[in-house]
């Protein structure tokens, strides 16, 4: 049986409706991407998941429970964020995870956790002095401080640097060797690309596309790009009439074939065969943005935001 299952989900606000006929279903194990641009309907749903707002139509149910009627229950299994403002300025790391931990009945030991995430030396800092990674990382424990069959982590880098990215990245695939279920949702396309098992796009309220990230790309045509500048003219008839070539451009002196998976390899073959060298050679993959772009219509940009960006929920 899934662990979360959510069927012809619907939500408002008021006039406005948020969710509109969303399902979809989480296996146990899996780390499942709620992806989608600011505004999309991310946050609401696992709001309805986790029992925090009830649905206007449809259903959800997480272990076979109805999380707002079984709402006690779900809580003790599924472990979620908490939001900045939910801490106390003055509260230090040891303290807020022995509080947050008495709350459940199955309980973590708090060192191996403040290990884990990287947080031992900050036991004893108070919330306020924690700087943004490390705050991030503490709402994460939190998450975690019950032992939860399922984690659910929302924007879990936004703000965050390069660097914190990546240690946030690696903390998400330890999670998931726990054992643990993994629901992250996110507006960034790389984060959902390497770390999700299945991914269910949403775009204004809206179910898109539910895949693996190799099935979202596989959907969408899989076209290589190839960029180069030649030494000399190379004609396009030339790199046309070869193998997995779909299509030549040109930018200036820079020239561009688009093809299939083994472009590269045809045009590295017409370039050596004619004897021409090249510089500034590059290879362009498909990805998830061009995913994005392909099934939503619109620029992949909206949801690939710089990692300082804020939010607008
Ligand atoms: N409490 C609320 N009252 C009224 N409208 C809301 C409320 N919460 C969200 N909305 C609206 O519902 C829509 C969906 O919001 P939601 O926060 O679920 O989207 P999201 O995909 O999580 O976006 P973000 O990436 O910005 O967090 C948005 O248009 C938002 O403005």
């Amino acid at each position: 049986m899934p662990v979360i299952e959510v069927d012809h989900l619907q939500k408002r606000y008021g006039e406005k409706v948020a969710v509109d006929d969303v399902s979809f279903t989480v296996e146990q194990g899996e780390v499942f991407g709620v992806l989608g641009p600011n505004g999309a309907g991310k946050t609401t749903t696992v709001e309805c998941v986790q029992g925090l707002r009830r649905p206007d139509g449809g259903s959800v149910r997480v272990f076979g429970l109805d999380p707002v009627r079984d709402r006690t229950e779900v809580r003790q299994r599924v472990g979620a964020q908490l939001q900045e403002s939910q801490l106390p300025d003055k509260v230090r790391v040891r303290e807020a995870l022995d509080l947050y931990r008495s709350f459940y009945r199955n309980r973590a030991d708090i060192d191996e956790l403040l290990t884990d995430l990287g947080l031992a030396e900050q036991r004893n800092t108070y919330f306020q002095k924690l700087s943004g990674g490390q705050k991030q990382r503490l709402s994460v424990a939190l998450a975690l401080v019950g032992r939860p069959e399922v984690a659910i982590l929302d924007e879990l880098t936004t703000g965050l640097d390069p660097q914190g990215r990546r240690d946030t990245w690696d903390l998400v695939e330890r999670i998931r060797d726990r054992g643990v279920t993994v629901v992250l949702v996110t507006h960034f396309m790389e984060e959902a690309q390497r770390l999700c098992d299945r991914i269910a796009i949403i775009d204004q309220g809206r179910m898109v596309a539910i895949d693996s990230p190799a099935g979202l790309l596989a959907r969408v045509g899989s076209e290589h790009r190839v960029h180069f500048r030649p030494a000399e003219p190379v004609e396009d008839a030339l790199l046309l009439a070869a193998p997995d070539v779909t299509g030549v451009s040109r930018y200036g002196a820079e020239v561009t074939v688009t093809g299939t998976k083994d472009v590269l390899q045809s045009v590295l073959a017409v370039l050596n065969g004619r004897g021409t060298t090249y510089t500034d050679l590059r290879v362009e993959q498909p990805t998830l943005d061009d995913a994005f772009v392909a099934l939503t219509g619109r620029g992949g940009r909206a949801a690939a935001q710089s990692p300082t960006d804020g939010r607008s929920s």
